[in-house]
Parts: structure tokens; sequence; C-alpha cells
């Protein structure tokens, strides 16, 4: 029977850096995690944002309040595992059981290893964390028959106090594949109706910075045949595979640690590869063009940030899930914006002038969100079409 049984939890405390703390129940597996703390407002999709390993040393906080109601089921995951270091609910209600669960969240959790906490004031935590920007925390979740004493407190701020920061972070080399492989999984993505897999028409590299499976099954539904490569493969590894076009992922940590991808970026897409990142390869993409990173004040998670095709004038539906920005005044002449936030107007995705290189800050795969900006892995395979077409006119 798949019932989450209120009151049958243990007590757990979210504290964090600057020492406010927070009493609730411990839903995941006892014992004590730190990260940076965020929030996230998308509705659904509570097993894709935990499995993004984009979440590395982050503890997510969902702002809407109802969290695992429909369960757990094997489909919807980003990858193996769960990869966010945390998580931070208001409520899990009881779950009826249907066709796709196999578990509860709270089961899932526990099976993963993962510290979470359930029944504290999320909107009071949210406005915090907006007001003075993301900070890093800890939760504590106590065993069965713990109850929270002054110790415990004490030491969940202390964890909180001693986490790393984001800032300077290479976690894209942590969470990526250390050998290359190729994606085969196709079969799930007919049963699941994302298109139709076509002859593969397109052999494509694919970097893996902490890449997530839907970014694969968009590339293998439009033709792309996908090595996936380790994130510190070289330039002329990649090369030496003769591509057709090159991909780069999204992933965790700051950009600007991430060197050996950087320089390796700024030789392919110098060779004239069609080359299109998202996310962390977008930032990757602007560093290896003699663009800046920051880190923001206010991160964007959640699966309605209204983003502009300074193109066309369109508004599209985005999912996001960013805490670092390229800044757009950094922008060198070669390189054209073409993507702005109309939250907070950062920079959404640009082109370069003269290469076929572009890139997108939010995620064009969605999961979980809208797929306005699916169209862009259109644009990748368009560019990859030219290509050809030039190299067999010349
Ligand atoms: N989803 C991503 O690729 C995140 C990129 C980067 N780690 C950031 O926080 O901005």
């Amino acid at each position: 029977m798949l019932l989450s049984l209120k009151g049958s939890f243990p007590p757990a405390i979210l504290a964090l850096a600057d020492g406010t703390v927070f009493i609730g129940n411990s839903i995941g597996a006892p014992g004590t995690t730190v990260g940076e703390v965020v929030f996230n407002t998308s509705m659904t999709g509570y097993q894709e944002i935990l499995t993004d390993p984009s979440y590395c040393q982050q503890i997510v906080t969902l702002t809407y309040p109802h969290i695992g109601n429909y369960g757990v089921n094997p489909e919807d995951i980003e990858s193996d595992k769960v990869q966010a270091a945390g998580l931070v609910i208001r409520d899990l209600p009881l779950i009826a059981s249907n066709f796709r669960c196999t578990e509860t969240l709270s089961e899932y959790l526990a099976r993963n290893g993962t510290v979470a906490i359930a029944d504290i004031d999320t909107r009071r935590l949210t406005r915090l964390l907006r007001d003075k920007g993301a900070q890093n925390g800890a939760i504590v979740g106590l065993k069965a028959g713990e109850a929270v004493s002054q110790q415990h407190i004490a030491a969940a701020v202390a964890a909180a106090q001693a986490a790393p920061s984001m800032k300077g972070l290479d976690l894209a080399k942590v969470v990526s594949t250390t050998k290359p492989y190729a994606w085969t999984e196709t079969e799930w993505e007919l049963g699941r109706g994302y298109g139709t897999q076509g002859d593969a028409q397109f052999h494509v590299v694919a970097y893996d910075f902490g890449v997530k499976y839907s970014i694969l099954r968009m590339l293998a539904s439009r033709g792309c045949k996908l090595t996936v490569v380790p994130a510190q493969t070289p330039a002329a590894d990649v090369l030496a595979m003769n591509p057709d076009g090159v991909f780069l992922s999204n992933g965790p940590g700051d950009p600007a640690a991430c060197d050996y991808a950087v320089e390796a970026v700024r030789t392919l897409v110098d060779s004239g590869v069609p080359v299109f990142g998202i996310c962390l390869g977008h930032q990757i993409m602007a560093l290896a063009a003699g663009a800046k990173t920051f880190k923001m004040v206010n991160s964007h998670h959640g699966g309605n940030h209204p983003v502009k095709d300074l193109d066309n004038g369109s508004v599209a539906i985005t999912s996001q899930n960013h805490g670092f920005a390229v800044d757009m005044e950094s922008l060198p002449a070669h390189l054209r914006a073409t993507h702005v936030s109309l939250f907070d107007g950062t920079l959404q995705g640009f082109t370069h002038r003269d290469k076929p290189a572009f890139c997108f800050q939010g995620h064009p795969e969605a999961s979980s969100g809208p797929q306005d900006v699916a169209h862009l892995f259109d644009r990748f395979t368009d560019l990859m079409h030219s290509a050809r077409a030039s190299a067999q006119a010349a």
C-alpha cells in the first residue's frame, strides 16, 4: 500500500548560515547534509529536479506546498540517482497508488541516502532567500525516537557555516561520466511520444558536464547519434571523432572554474563545427569567447520564467535552473545577444556572428516545465544540415 503516514517521521532541523533555524520532520535519510539553499517554483516535476545533476551540492526548497503527491516512478529521472544535496518541502501528502508509481517520495529519498525536511514554513524561507540571496545551509535528519536538542541545533548552524561557497567550485568534473559512451535509449523515447527516431543523420559529440537524460532524448529524437564524453575531454579528441556537431551540456558549479572546458570550447568553435550549449554549456561558450560570468544574487529555478527572443520579439515561458549568469555588458563584438530574461534582464542566449555556434541559458528540454523553446534543438540540426550542404558544395 503506497501511503506516506504523517506524524510517523522523526524530527529534522534546517539551519541557514545566517543562523536562522527551522524545525520540521525528517522525510528522507537520517544524517547531516550541507549545500547552497535555493528555491524552485515549479509546481510539478520534483523527481526530475532531484535527479538533475546541476543541483549537485544544492539543497532545493520547493515552493509548491504539496510535494510527493504522485509518488516516484522509474521514468521521470534525469540521471541515475538523486543529485540534490537535500530537499525542503512544506507538506508531504498522502498518496494513492497509481499505475506508474513504484514507491513514495519518502522511500525514494531514504533509499538514495538523501536528507530531507518537511513541515516547515517554506514561504518564510523563500522570502528570506529572495531578500538576502542564496546562502549555505544544513539539514540534520534525526533518527526515530530522537528529540531535537540545543546541541543538534548548534551543530546544524555550524555545519551550514562551514559549507563551501559555490563560487569557484568545479563540480562538472565531479558529476561527469568517467568514460565516453554511446546513447542508445530510443525505445523509451518513442514510447513517450517525444518524436520519431528517424535514421540517425548526424553524429553529435555531447560533453557531459552533468547532462540531463531529456536533453539526450531531445537530440536522439531529431536524428542525432550521440557519443557522450567526459567533461575534461580535449578538443582534439572530439575533432578526431569527426562529429557533425558538438553539444555542451548543463551542469553544476561555477562555470569560471571549468578552465579545461573553456579552452576546449574555444578550439571547437574556432574549428567551424556546429556547437550548441545549454545552461553551463552556454556559460562556458561565453567564457571561451572572452565574455565574463558572475554569481547572481537571486538565482533562477522554476518552470515559469518569461524569456524574450530578441530576433522576433516573441516571449517564451521557460524552465530555468542557474545561479551564475553571463554578463551582458561583457559580450565581445563577435557575439550577438538573442534572448533576455523578462524577470531581471539577464542574458538568456547568444549566437556567434561568424561561426555556427549558439547557446541558451534556460532549459529547452524542460523536464520539468514548458517546451516553448524546444525549437532550439531544431536550430542545431539546421546548422548541421547547412554545414553538411556547404561541405558537399565545396
Ligand atoms: N543548470 C545548469 O547548467 C546550471 C549552470 C551553473 N551551475 C549555474 O548555476 O548557473
